[in-house]
Protein backbone atom coordinates (compact mmCIF):
# COMPACT_ATOMS: atom_id res chain seq x y z
CA UNK A 1 0.00 0.00 0.00
CA UNK A 2 1.49 3.58 -0.69
CA UNK A 3 -0.20 6.70 0.01
CA UNK A 4 1.15 10.04 -1.14
CA UNK A 5 -0.67 13.26 -0.79
CA UNK A 6 -0.10 16.88 -0.03
CA UNK A 7 -2.84 18.69 0.58
CA UNK A 8 -3.42 22.78 2.23
CA UNK A 9 -7.03 23.88 3.56
CA UNK A 10 -7.10 26.94 5.98
CA UNK A 11 -3.28 27.27 7.12
CA UNK A 12 -3.22 23.77 7.21
CA UNK A 13 -0.87 21.60 5.45
CA UNK A 14 -0.87 17.60 4.89
CA UNK A 15 1.95 16.16 3.38
CA UNK A 16 2.52 12.51 3.84
CA UNK A 17 4.00 9.58 2.26
CA UNK A 18 3.46 5.86 3.44
CA UNK A 19 4.82 2.60 1.93
CA UNK A 20 3.78 -0.34 3.96
CA UNK A 21 3.15 -4.09 2.84
CA UNK A 22 -0.02 -5.58 3.02
CA UNK A 23 -1.61 -7.15 4.47
CA UNK A 24 -1.36 -5.95 8.04
CA UNK A 25 -2.79 -2.66 10.02
CA UNK A 26 -0.96 0.87 10.03
CA UNK A 27 -2.37 3.12 12.41
CA UNK A 28 -2.61 6.25 11.59
CA UNK A 29 -1.43 7.51 15.24
CA UNK A 30 -1.11 11.63 16.61
CA UNK A 31 -2.75 14.04 18.67
CA UNK A 32 -6.21 15.72 18.11
CA UNK A 33 -5.76 18.13 14.51
CA UNK A 34 -2.41 16.67 13.41
CA UNK A 35 -4.37 15.81 10.23
CA UNK A 36 -5.77 11.94 10.43
CA UNK A 37 -9.30 12.30 9.81
CA UNK A 38 -7.97 14.65 6.68
CA UNK A 39 -5.64 11.77 5.19
CA UNK A 40 -8.28 9.37 5.62
CA UNK A 41 -10.79 11.14 3.85
CA UNK A 42 -8.70 11.77 0.96
CA UNK A 43 -7.76 7.84 0.99
CA UNK A 44 -11.69 7.49 0.73
CA UNK A 45 -11.98 9.84 -1.86
CA UNK A 46 -13.87 12.09 0.00
CA UNK A 47 -11.70 15.20 -0.08
CA UNK A 48 -9.51 15.72 -3.67
CA UNK A 49 -6.16 16.92 -2.26
CA UNK A 50 -4.25 18.79 -4.21
CA UNK A 51 -1.59 16.13 -5.40
CA UNK A 52 -2.08 12.25 -3.94
CA UNK A 53 -0.69 8.96 -5.44
CA UNK A 54 -2.57 6.48 -3.60
CA UNK A 55 -2.15 2.38 -4.12
CA UNK A 56 -3.86 -0.25 -2.46
CA UNK A 57 -2.95 -3.80 -3.59
CA UNK A 58 -1.44 -3.08 -6.80
CA UNK A 59 -4.78 -0.61 -7.70
CA UNK A 60 -4.59 2.68 -8.24
CA UNK A 61 -7.17 4.49 -6.62
CA UNK A 62 -5.71 8.36 -7.26
CA UNK A 63 -2.55 9.63 -8.97
CA UNK A 64 -2.83 13.65 -9.37
CA UNK A 65 -0.04 13.44 -11.97
CA UNK A 66 -2.25 11.59 -14.69
CA UNK A 67 -5.55 12.88 -13.72
CA UNK A 68 -6.85 8.90 -12.64
CA UNK A 69 -9.10 9.41 -10.08
CA UNK A 70 -11.37 6.72 -8.74
CA UNK A 71 -14.48 7.53 -7.56
CA UNK A 72 -15.62 7.37 -3.95
CA UNK A 73 -18.18 4.57 -4.58
CA UNK A 74 -16.00 2.82 -7.03
CA UNK A 75 -12.99 2.51 -4.44
CA UNK A 76 -14.19 -0.20 -2.30
CA UNK A 77 -13.32 0.87 1.29
CA UNK A 78 -14.96 0.05 4.08
CA UNK A 79 -15.17 3.30 6.02
CA UNK A 80 -16.09 2.71 9.62
CA UNK A 81 -16.98 5.71 11.72
CA UNK A 82 -16.47 7.00 15.37
CA UNK A 83 -20.37 6.83 15.50
CA UNK A 84 -21.69 3.19 13.94
CA UNK A 85 -23.84 5.40 11.29
CA UNK A 86 -26.69 2.56 11.10
CA UNK A 87 -29.97 2.56 9.56
CA UNK A 88 -32.10 2.72 12.46
CA UNK A 89 -35.04 1.27 10.64
CA UNK A 90 -33.07 -1.51 9.84
CA UNK A 91 -32.00 -4.73 12.00
CA UNK A 92 -28.90 -5.67 12.42
CA UNK A 93 -29.57 -8.56 9.30
CA UNK A 94 -30.60 -5.73 7.50
CA UNK A 95 -27.61 -3.59 8.04
CA UNK A 96 -25.43 -6.20 7.58
CA UNK A 97 -27.55 -7.23 4.14
CA UNK A 98 -26.80 -3.57 3.20
CA UNK A 99 -22.94 -4.25 2.86
CA UNK A 100 -23.43 -7.02 0.83
CA UNK A 101 -25.44 -5.55 -1.85
CA UNK A 102 -22.73 -3.41 -2.41
CA UNK A 103 -20.17 -5.55 -2.98
CA UNK A 104 -19.49 -6.24 -6.47
CA UNK A 105 -20.76 -10.23 -7.02
CA UNK A 106 -17.97 -11.70 -8.50
CA UNK A 107 -16.00 -10.33 -5.01
CA UNK A 108 -18.08 -12.15 -2.73
CA UNK A 109 -15.75 -13.95 -0.84
CA UNK A 110 -16.48 -12.58 2.77
CA UNK A 111 -19.75 -14.50 3.53
CA UNK A 112 -22.26 -13.44 5.99
CA UNK A 113 -21.77 -16.48 8.29
CA UNK A 114 -18.23 -15.92 8.65
CA UNK A 115 -18.60 -12.21 9.73
CA UNK A 116 -21.40 -12.91 12.13
CA UNK A 117 -18.86 -15.86 13.82
CA UNK A 118 -16.18 -13.31 13.45
CA UNK A 119 -17.87 -10.52 14.92
CA UNK A 120 -20.22 -12.56 17.41
CA UNK A 121 -23.39 -11.03 15.85
CA UNK A 122 -25.61 -14.26 15.84
CA UNK A 123 -27.58 -13.40 18.97
CA UNK A 124 -28.51 -9.36 17.62
CA UNK A 125 -29.36 -10.37 13.82
CA UNK A 126 -33.19 -9.61 14.47
CA UNK A 127 -32.85 -6.50 16.15
CA UNK A 128 -32.85 -2.56 15.41
CA UNK A 129 -29.64 -0.32 16.16
CA UNK A 130 -31.82 1.26 18.70
CA UNK A 131 -31.83 -1.85 20.93
CA UNK A 132 -27.76 -2.16 20.65
CA UNK A 133 -25.07 -0.91 23.02
CA UNK A 134 -22.47 0.98 22.18
CA UNK A 135 -19.64 -1.42 21.31
CA UNK A 136 -22.51 -3.78 19.48
CA UNK A 137 -23.34 -0.96 16.98
CA UNK A 138 -19.65 -0.34 15.75
CA UNK A 139 -19.27 -4.24 15.65
CA UNK A 140 -22.43 -4.01 13.17
CA UNK A 141 -20.39 -1.25 11.40
CA UNK A 142 -17.20 -3.48 11.38
CA UNK A 143 -19.63 -6.20 9.67
CA UNK A 144 -22.00 -4.28 7.23
CA UNK A 145 -18.19 -2.47 6.16
CA UNK A 146 -16.59 -6.23 5.88
CA UNK A 147 -19.48 -7.90 3.81
CA UNK A 148 -18.96 -4.95 1.07
CA UNK A 149 -15.67 -6.86 0.29
CA UNK A 150 -13.82 -3.65 0.77
CA UNK A 151 -10.06 -4.03 -0.31
CA UNK A 152 -8.89 -1.53 2.55
CA UNK A 153 -11.06 -1.12 5.55
CA UNK A 154 -10.45 2.66 7.13
CA UNK A 155 -11.21 2.99 10.85
CA UNK A 156 -11.63 6.18 12.03
CA UNK A 157 -11.12 5.61 16.14
CA UNK A 158 -14.33 3.51 16.16
CA UNK A 159 -13.38 3.20 19.74
CA UNK A 160 -13.69 6.88 20.79
CA UNK A 161 -17.64 6.67 22.11
CA UNK A 162 -16.85 4.03 24.09
CA UNK A 163 -16.47 3.74 27.45
CA UNK A 164 -13.02 2.00 28.81
CA UNK A 165 -15.38 -1.60 29.24
CA UNK A 166 -17.14 -1.44 26.05
CA UNK A 167 -13.48 -0.68 24.41
CA UNK A 168 -12.52 -3.58 26.37
CA UNK A 169 -15.23 -5.70 24.16
CA UNK A 170 -14.71 -4.78 21.19
CA UNK A 171 -11.00 -4.64 21.00
CA UNK A 172 -11.08 -8.36 20.53
CA UNK A 173 -13.07 -8.27 17.75
CA UNK A 174 -10.54 -5.98 15.47
CA UNK A 175 -7.66 -8.28 16.77
CA UNK A 176 -9.77 -10.84 15.47
CA UNK A 177 -10.69 -9.46 12.01
CA UNK A 178 -6.98 -8.44 11.81
CA UNK A 179 -5.89 -12.18 11.93
CA UNK A 180 -8.47 -13.71 10.43
CA UNK A 181 -8.77 -11.64 7.04
CA UNK A 182 -6.53 -10.46 4.78
CA UNK A 183 -7.89 -7.11 4.08
CA UNK A 184 -5.43 -4.03 4.70
CA UNK A 185 -6.46 -1.67 7.44
CA UNK A 186 -5.75 1.52 8.25
CA UNK A 187 -6.80 2.36 11.75
CA UNK A 188 -6.88 6.14 12.85
CA UNK A 189 -6.93 6.62 16.78
CA UNK A 190 -5.14 8.90 19.70
CA UNK A 191 -5.19 5.94 22.01
CA UNK A 192 -1.34 4.20 22.47
CA UNK A 193 -2.82 1.26 23.81
CA UNK A 194 -5.00 0.42 21.16
CA UNK A 195 -2.19 1.01 18.47
CA UNK A 196 -0.02 -1.35 20.35
CA UNK A 197 -3.07 -4.04 20.12
CA UNK A 198 -3.41 -3.98 16.51
CA UNK A 199 -1.09 -2.36 14.58
CA UNK A 200 1.51 -4.00 12.35
CA UNK A 201 3.08 -0.38 11.34
CA UNK A 202 2.83 2.76 13.15
CA UNK A 203 2.47 6.09 11.25
CA UNK A 204 2.92 8.86 14.39
CA UNK A 205 2.01 12.16 12.76
CA UNK A 206 1.98 15.79 13.75
CA UNK A 207 0.64 19.55 12.31
CA UNK A 208 0.66 17.35 8.69
CA UNK A 209 3.35 15.05 8.96
CA UNK A 210 4.74 12.32 9.58
CA UNK A 211 7.53 12.03 12.41
CA UNK A 212 8.51 8.57 12.10
CA UNK A 213 7.24 5.25 10.84
CA UNK A 214 7.62 1.52 11.64
CA UNK A 215 6.76 -1.41 13.80
CA UNK A 216 5.09 -0.21 17.68
CA UNK A 217 8.17 -1.22 19.19
CA UNK A 218 10.79 1.12 17.15
CA UNK A 219 8.06 4.21 17.52
CA UNK A 220 7.42 3.60 21.01
CA UNK A 221 11.22 5.18 21.84
CA UNK A 222 10.14 8.01 19.90
CA UNK A 223 10.99 11.03 21.51
CA UNK A 224 7.93 13.09 20.12
CA UNK A 225 5.51 10.20 21.62
CA UNK A 226 5.36 11.88 25.22
CA UNK A 227 3.92 15.43 24.02
CA UNK A 228 0.85 13.07 22.86
CA UNK A 229 0.44 10.50 25.18
CA UNK A 230 2.12 12.47 28.48
CA UNK A 231 5.10 11.98 30.11
CA UNK A 232 3.62 9.41 32.97
CA UNK A 233 2.64 7.06 29.54
CA UNK A 234 5.67 7.02 28.08
CA UNK A 235 7.17 3.25 27.99
CA UNK A 236 9.00 1.07 25.56
CA UNK A 237 6.65 -2.21 23.85
CA UNK A 238 8.52 -5.01 23.33
CA UNK A 239 7.83 -8.21 21.37
CA UNK A 240 8.32 -11.22 23.04
CA UNK A 241 7.19 -14.92 22.71
CA UNK A 242 5.21 -16.72 25.66
CA UNK A 243 7.57 -19.58 26.56
CA UNK A 244 5.62 -21.17 29.72
CA UNK A 245 1.82 -19.53 30.99
CA UNK A 246 -0.10 -20.67 34.35
CA UNK A 247 -3.82 -20.57 33.90
CA UNK A 248 -4.41 -20.20 37.50
CA UNK A 249 -2.61 -17.39 38.11
CA UNK A 250 -2.87 -16.02 34.92
CA UNK A 251 0.81 -15.45 34.74
CA UNK A 252 2.79 -15.76 31.63
CA UNK A 253 6.15 -16.29 31.06
CA UNK A 254 7.66 -14.19 28.01
CA UNK A 255 10.88 -14.14 26.45
CA UNK A 256 12.72 -10.42 25.95
CA UNK A 257 15.12 -9.47 24.98
CA UNK A 258 17.89 -11.81 26.54
CA UNK A 259 15.54 -12.20 29.15
CA UNK A 260 12.19 -13.67 30.80
CA UNK A 261 9.38 -11.24 31.57
CA UNK A 262 6.55 -12.51 34.09
CA UNK A 263 3.44 -10.77 32.57
CA UNK A 264 -0.17 -11.12 33.30
CA UNK A 265 -1.96 -12.35 30.17
CA UNK A 266 -5.77 -13.35 29.98
CA UNK A 267 -5.42 -15.22 26.53
CA UNK A 268 -1.69 -17.05 26.92
CA UNK A 269 -0.57 -20.02 24.77
CA UNK A 270 3.26 -21.30 24.45
CA UNK A 271 4.83 -19.80 21.22
CA UNK A 272 2.53 -17.11 20.59
CA UNK A 273 4.24 -13.79 19.90
CA UNK A 274 3.10 -11.11 22.45
CA UNK A 275 3.50 -7.15 22.74
CA UNK A 276 4.60 -5.96 26.24
CA UNK A 277 4.43 -2.32 27.54
CA UNK A 278 6.74 -1.33 29.96
CA UNK A 279 6.15 2.32 31.14
CA UNK A 280 9.48 4.25 32.25
CA UNK A 281 8.24 5.42 35.45
CA UNK A 282 7.62 1.86 36.39
CA UNK A 283 10.93 0.51 35.62
CA UNK A 284 13.75 0.77 38.68
CA UNK A 285 17.80 0.75 37.73
CA UNK A 286 20.34 -1.12 39.62
CA UNK A 287 23.96 -1.48 39.15
CA UNK A 288 24.07 -4.63 40.90
CA UNK A 289 22.17 -7.87 40.31
CA UNK A 290 19.65 -7.03 43.65
CA UNK A 291 18.75 -9.96 46.23
CA UNK A 292 15.88 -10.42 48.48
CA UNK A 293 13.27 -8.19 46.56
CA UNK A 294 9.78 -9.39 46.10
CA UNK A 295 9.66 -8.05 41.98
CA UNK A 296 10.30 -11.29 39.83
CA UNK A 297 10.72 -9.25 36.72
CA UNK A 298 14.55 -8.55 36.26
CA UNK A 299 16.78 -8.21 33.17
CA UNK A 300 20.35 -7.12 32.45
CA UNK A 301 21.31 -5.24 30.08
CA UNK A 302 23.81 -2.50 28.74
CA UNK A 303 22.87 1.60 28.91
CA UNK A 304 22.41 2.74 25.42
CA UNK A 305 21.06 6.44 25.57
CA UNK A 306 20.52 8.89 28.12
CA UNK A 307 18.01 11.55 26.71
CA UNK A 308 16.80 14.52 28.89
CA UNK A 309 13.22 14.07 29.84
CA UNK A 310 12.46 17.06 31.95
CA UNK A 311 14.52 19.55 33.70
CA UNK A 312 14.20 16.74 37.02
CA UNK A 313 14.79 13.49 35.35
CA UNK A 314 16.11 11.57 32.16
CA UNK A 315 15.09 8.48 30.13
CA UNK A 316 17.43 6.20 30.65
CA UNK A 317 17.53 3.82 27.15
CA UNK A 318 18.69 0.07 28.45
CA UNK A 319 19.28 -2.97 25.80
CA UNK A 320 18.23 -5.97 27.43
CA UNK A 321 19.65 -7.83 24.11
CA UNK A 322 18.24 -6.50 20.89
CA UNK A 323 15.01 -4.64 22.44
CA UNK A 324 15.42 -1.23 24.57
CA UNK A 325 13.50 -0.97 28.46
CA UNK A 326 13.16 2.57 28.81
CA UNK A 327 13.45 4.09 32.22
CA UNK A 328 12.49 7.37 34.25
CA UNK A 329 15.30 8.24 36.60
CA UNK A 330 15.53 11.60 38.59
CA UNK A 331 18.49 13.27 37.66
CA UNK A 332 19.66 13.01 41.39
CA UNK A 333 19.44 9.48 41.07
CA UNK A 334 21.19 9.53 37.68
CA UNK A 335 24.30 11.02 39.29
CA UNK A 336 24.34 9.32 42.65
CA UNK A 337 24.44 5.79 40.58
CA UNK A 338 26.88 7.30 38.24
CA UNK A 339 25.00 5.99 35.35
CA UNK A 340 26.76 6.68 32.08
CA UNK A 341 25.99 5.16 28.44
CA UNK A 342 27.47 1.53 27.90
CA UNK A 343 27.27 0.67 31.48
CA UNK A 344 25.97 -2.86 32.25
CA UNK A 345 22.81 -2.19 34.42
CA UNK A 346 19.94 -4.56 35.77
CA UNK A 347 16.11 -3.57 35.04
CA UNK A 348 13.35 -4.30 37.92
CA UNK A 349 9.98 -3.42 36.58
CA UNK A 350 7.04 -5.19 38.72
CA UNK A 351 4.33 -7.74 37.14
CA UNK A 352 1.65 -5.66 37.40
CA UNK A 353 3.57 -2.98 35.92
CA UNK A 354 3.44 -4.39 32.58
CA UNK A 355 0.70 -4.56 29.99
CA UNK A 356 0.91 -7.59 27.64
CA UNK A 357 -1.39 -8.15 24.55
CA UNK A 358 -1.19 -11.45 22.49
CA UNK A 359 -0.41 -10.33 19.50
CA UNK A 360 -0.19 -12.41 15.96
CA UNK A 361 1.45 -11.14 12.86
CA UNK A 362 -1.00 -11.24 9.62
CA UNK A 363 -0.99 -15.06 8.10
CA UNK A 364 -2.47 -15.79 4.54
CA UNK A 365 -6.62 -15.85 4.54
CA UNK A 366 -8.67 -18.46 5.94
CA UNK A 367 -10.70 -20.12 3.11
CA UNK A 368 -13.85 -18.00 3.31
CA UNK A 369 -15.20 -18.35 -0.10
CA UNK A 370 -18.89 -19.11 -0.29
CA UNK A 371 -19.61 -22.79 -1.71
N1 LIG B 1 -13.89 20.94 7.27
C1 LIG B 1 -12.79 21.59 7.60
N2 LIG B 1 -12.55 22.82 7.12
C2 LIG B 1 -11.42 23.50 7.44
N3 LIG B 1 -10.45 23.01 8.23
C3 LIG B 1 -10.64 21.78 8.75
C4 LIG B 1 -11.82 21.02 8.48
N4 LIG B 1 -11.71 19.83 9.12
C5 LIG B 1 -10.54 19.86 9.79
N5 LIG B 1 -9.89 21.02 9.57
C6 LIG B 1 -8.55 21.39 10.08
O1 LIG B 1 -7.60 20.55 9.46
C7 LIG B 1 -6.61 20.13 10.40
C8 LIG B 1 -6.57 18.60 10.49
O2 LIG B 1 -7.81 18.12 11.02
P1 LIG B 1 -8.16 16.58 11.13
O3 LIG B 1 -9.61 16.49 11.47
O4 LIG B 1 -7.68 15.90 9.92
O5 LIG B 1 -7.26 16.15 12.36
P2 LIG B 1 -7.32 14.80 13.24
O6 LIG B 1 -5.91 14.42 13.48
O7 LIG B 1 -8.19 13.81 12.58
O8 LIG B 1 -7.99 15.32 14.57
P3 LIG B 1 -8.96 14.54 15.61
O9 LIG B 1 -8.12 13.48 16.28
O10 LIG B 1 -9.40 15.62 16.54
O11 LIG B 1 -10.12 13.96 14.80
C9 LIG B 1 -6.95 20.82 11.71
O12 LIG B 1 -6.17 21.99 11.78
C10 LIG B 1 -8.42 21.16 11.57
O13 LIG B 1 -8.72 22.32 12.33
Amino acid sequence: MKIAATHRRNGFLLDIAIDVPTPGTVALFGRSGCGKTTLANIIAGLIQPEQAAIEVDGVVLEDTRSGHRVPTERRRIGYVFQDARLFPHRSVLGNLRYGEHRAPPTERKITLDHVVALLGLERLLDRRPRELSGGERQRVALGRALLSQPRLLLLDEPLASLDVARREEVLPYLEALRDDLAVPIIYVSHQFDEVMRLATHVVLMDNGRVVTQGAVEQVSLHPQLRAIVGAESVGSVLGGTIVAADPHTGLAAVAVGNGTLNVTLRTARPGAAVRVQVLARDVILATHPPEGLSVRNMLEGRIAYIVEDDPDADLVHVDVGGATVLARVTRAALQSLSLRVGMQIWVLVKAVSIRGHAFLAPRPPLQIFSS
